[in-house]
């Protein structure tokens, strides 16, 4: 095997030329058997398995720097690098990460995730290295949907003024994680048949009339306008004009092309922009036909393409996308928008049913929620169905846009709490403390599937900002006999006893309920309350628990900085009321890659390490209260 001879960086150099297509190949057939039974990001890493190798023969690691936009592309770039055997053990606890890591690897050199943070960073890296006056290539490789955000036009639009070699890829392969949206996708298609346009433009310099009977369409078109002129003879103009260099289109899966493309941006003085034709799944065809399902895929048969493990309860995502559906179907004024993640948040059936109130506005949340909020301003009832650590890209939107006019948009906070595999940029731990600071927010978070719906009911229905934060997985059934409709700002008593109550927030009731238990098992009489409201919080409700508790417990899936629990403490203490409270949150940290349970068993959020800590402050509380007493 080619592959057993790439031990460390830099080796794939010492392989010759005429063996880089076998080399390929051994890649693409190694990723689909991993992530054949781990599960990965495959669709997009098979997508640019020969722009890696091209990039690693070219380029010398860790000197050069290798920038990943979001870097769920990168694991040739991983194998490349040495990271093999850490295939086994992908995204599990204490394995490899999914994405670029420089904890991980000297070669990697930023840490990604989240979208169109490439240019930026890389720009900054070419900054450093020609104050510092060091002497390094930087590549930037940023996907076509990755382009859709806002912040790469800002980093092209600074990009533009330097003056020395900063290399950006664009590795176009006409797909976000769904069918790619916009004007610059649309653009990006034009350039892909540039080849005409290159043959046009010796016609258009010599004789316009000379092109060929299939060419005169365009002829007229060029006629019409100058700038079309521009268009067609330059491709990239775009770019171009901006000052970027433009190269291409360059076909992706050719690596003598690639290099040679690679070696002519490498002597650019000045930001030059390589734009590369890759096919997304590339080389395995359930992932051809499919690349939307297989871009981010759980363990799947490789025959057939198909997931393997018995089909799941319903997700949250799915009870949400169900009840989105009827809602859009009884009030015509609701219109639902995504980011690039029709498929994740649940739309794709709400756009298949009523198009013209879908949008997807691209890799853009900072807009999305502006967006929303002029819907709702024009009269919509807009809902942004949004991953909960995407939505942290719109924060300052949803404070001057939203909350200060105190507009009627719904955020569906999707992924909120521990994700999971995708680890620390992913993690939705920080919103109910985000969302919970800003003024005339409300923040609502349901227990199980039917909460959900009622609670989406009720956001709909409500007359300001709101949101509701549910987590990724399967959507917990049980406790339907506890429904009593929606209160604002009210919680739910499930069980009423005395000595300790716990007050859990949304999804953590699951594991709420079953540290009850626990400590019902140990002798002790537990009251169990779910919040269902973060923002405000039902103050009457701790009144209330104070009476007859010596402890309230508060359990949430998010940081304790800012969180519900410490609203709980501080209301608490501010009021001067004898009980004591104990916080069960998660710590000022970020919280790796690995599964929920046992991710929540290492920060202790797990029904038995909830039972022993909740156990021990109650004793503690107790004997204090005691000593008082004395
Ligand atoms: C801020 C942000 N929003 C959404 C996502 C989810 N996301 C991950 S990859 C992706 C599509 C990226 O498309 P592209 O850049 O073209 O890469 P490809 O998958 O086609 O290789 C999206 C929307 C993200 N990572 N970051
Ligand atoms: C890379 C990325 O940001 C997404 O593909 C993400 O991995 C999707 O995660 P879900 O599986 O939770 O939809
Ligand atoms: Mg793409």
């Amino acid at each position: 095997m080619l592959l057993d001879r790439i031990e460390r960086e830099n080796d794939v150099k010492k392989l010759r030329a005429e063996e880089l297509e076998e080399l390929a190949a051994e890649i693409r057939q190694f990723l689909i058997e991993k992530i054949s039974m781990t599960g990965g990001h495959l669709a997009s890493n098979l997508g640019v398995v020969e722009l890696t190798i091209a990039m690693h023969r070219v380029f010398q690691l860790p000197e050069d720097k290798m920038i990943w936009d979001v870097g769920h592309q990168s694991y040739t770039h991983k194998i490349l690098t040495g990271r093999r055997a850490g295939f086994d053990d992908l995204r599990k606890y204490g394995g490899m990460s999914g994405f670029p890591k420089r904890k991980e690897s000297a070669c990697d050199a930023f840490d990604t995730g989240h979208s169109s943070t490439s240019i930026s960073a890389g720009l900054g890296y070419v900054q450093a290295r020609d104050l510092l006056g060091q002497d390094y290539s930087v590549l930037s490789v940023i996907g076509d949907g990755a382009m859709t955000g806002g912040m790469a036009y800002e980093a092209l639009n600074n990009a533009a003024r330097i003056k020395t070699n900063f290399i950006i890829i664009l590795n176009d392969n006409e797909m976000s994680i769904s069918e790619n949206v916009g004007g610059m996708s649309d653009y990006l298609a034009r350039l892909r048949t540039a080849d005409i346009y290159t043959g046009l433009k010796k016609g258009v310099t010599n004789t316009l009339h000379r092109i060929p009977v299939a060419g005169d369409s365009i002829i007229e078109q060029i006629r019409r306008t100058k700038n079309s002129i521009k268009q067609l003879v330059v491709p990239g103009m775009l770019f171009e004009d901006m000052g970027i260099t433009y190269l291409g289109p360059i076909p992706g899966h050719d690596i003598a092309m690639l290099c040679r493309a690679l070696r002519e941006a490498k002597k650019v003085e000045g930001p030059v922009l390589l734009h590369v034709l890759t096919q997304k799944g590339k080389g395995y065809e359930p992932a051809e036909q499919e690349p939307a399902r297989f871009h981010g895929t759980g363990p799947f048969d490789i025959e057939t393409g198909k997931p393997v493990g018995t089909k799941k309860k319903d997700t949250y995502t799915d009870v949400f996308s169900k009840v989105i559906c009827d809602i859009g179907k009884r009030n015509p004024r609701v219109a639902v928008i995504t980011a690039a993640m029709a498929d994740g948040t649940g739309l794709s059936e709400f756009q298949r049913r009523f198009p013209k109130r879908f949008f997807d506005v691209g890799i853009a949340e900072g807009h999305a929620v502006t967006f929303a909020a002029g819907l709702a301003a024009g009269g919509m009832k807009p809902v942004f169905a949004v991953y909960s650590s995407f939505l942290q890209r719109g924060y300052d939107q949803i404070i001057h846009d939203v909350g200060l006019q105190n507009l009627p948009v719904v955020f569906a906070v999707d992924r909120a709490g521990l994700v999971g595999s995708d680890g620390e940029t992913h993690q939705g731990i920080f919103d109910l403390s985000y969302l919970g600071s800003i003024p005339n927010m409300t923040v609502m978070s349901p227990k199980n599937r039917w909460e959900l719906a009622d609670m989406l009911r009720f956001a709909v229905d409500y007359e300001g900002p709101i949101a509701l934060r549910y987590p990724r997985g399967t959507a917990y059934d049980g406790c339907e006999e506890f429904r009593s409709p929606i209160r604002y700002g009210k919680s739910e008593v499930i069980y009423e006893e005395e000595s300790i109550a716990i007050v859990s927030v949304g999804h953590m009731f699951e594991e709420a309920l079953k540290t009850r238990r626990l400590i019902k098992e140990t002798g002790y009489n537990c009251s169990l309350v779910n919040a269902r409201f973060v923002k405000p919080i039902d103050s009457e409700m701790i009144e209330e628990l104070a009476k007859r508790h010596s402890l309230i417990v508060t359990i949430e899936e998010n940081v304790l900085c800012g969180g519900f629990g410490e609203q709980v403490t501080e209301y608490v203490s501010a009021q001067g009321l004898p009980v004591k409270v104990l916080n069960l949150a998660l710590p000022d940290d970020y919280i790796e890659h690995g599964s929920v349970d046992v991710l929540r068993r290492e920060v202790l959020l797990d029904a038995p390490s909830m039972m022993k800590r909740i156990v021990t402050a109650y004793i503690l509380a107790c004997s204090k209260r005691a000593e008082k007493d004395i």
